[in-house]
């Protein structure tokens, strides 16, 4: 890749569009009957320290690591609390219809490497969650790319 290749955050929109892609979702979840116990008492601050972690991982500034307690602090906030695989796939159910709401880019690029990073990110905060979980807690913040498909999506050339 060379470096003009934008990355997922700047792709994305940046911290407005992932603001507006977590505010959409937890709009959604707060109205959901699988979720909406799960949530119930998160703070007026989560959709945006969500967004911020995100952007993070996507490439964008490290505000979570410098101002939100970083990697560590995120895996632990999942610890205990016992997440079903069903309240993982609603979880993620809504945050893609989320994505379209908020449009995101709707690139296959793009939702490849979306969907990706959701998936992994969702799979092991369910894990982390279970009794008994010793998740390590000083891996480094994830940073995400295009993936296999590469990117950023190219339109067809008029030609
Ligand atoms: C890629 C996937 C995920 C990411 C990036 C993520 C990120 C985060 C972050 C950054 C926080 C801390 C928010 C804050 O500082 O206020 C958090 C808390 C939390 N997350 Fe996740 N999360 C993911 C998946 C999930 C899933 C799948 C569930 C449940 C189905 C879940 C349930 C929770 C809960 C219950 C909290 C604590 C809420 C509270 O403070 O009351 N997370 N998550």
């Amino acid at each position: 890749m060379t470096k003009d290749v934008p990355t997922l955050y700047d792709w994305a929109g940046g911290a407005e569009a992932l603001d507006r892609l977590t505010s959409a979702f937890y709009d959604k979840v707060l109205a959901d009957p699988l979720l909406e116990p799960v949530f119930r008492h998160m703070s007026g601050d989560h959709p945006a320290h969500v967004a911020a972690f995100i952007g993070e991982v996507f490439g964008g500034p490290s505000v979570y690591s410098e101002k939100l307690g970083g990697h560590a602090a995120m895996i632990k906030h999942h610890l205990g609390r016992h997440l079903t695989e069903e309240q993982r796939r609603r979880w993620i159910a809504l945050i893609l219809d989320s994505a379209d709401e908020a449009e995101l880019p709707d690139d296959p690029e793009f939702r490849s490497a979306l969907v990706a990073y959701l998936e992994w990110g969702t799979r092991l905060a369910k894990l982390n969650s279970q009794d008994g979980a010793s998740p390590e807690l000083n891996e480094p913040m994830p940073k995400w790319g295009w993936g296999v498909p590469g990117g950023p999506y190219q339109p067809p050339s008029a030609n």
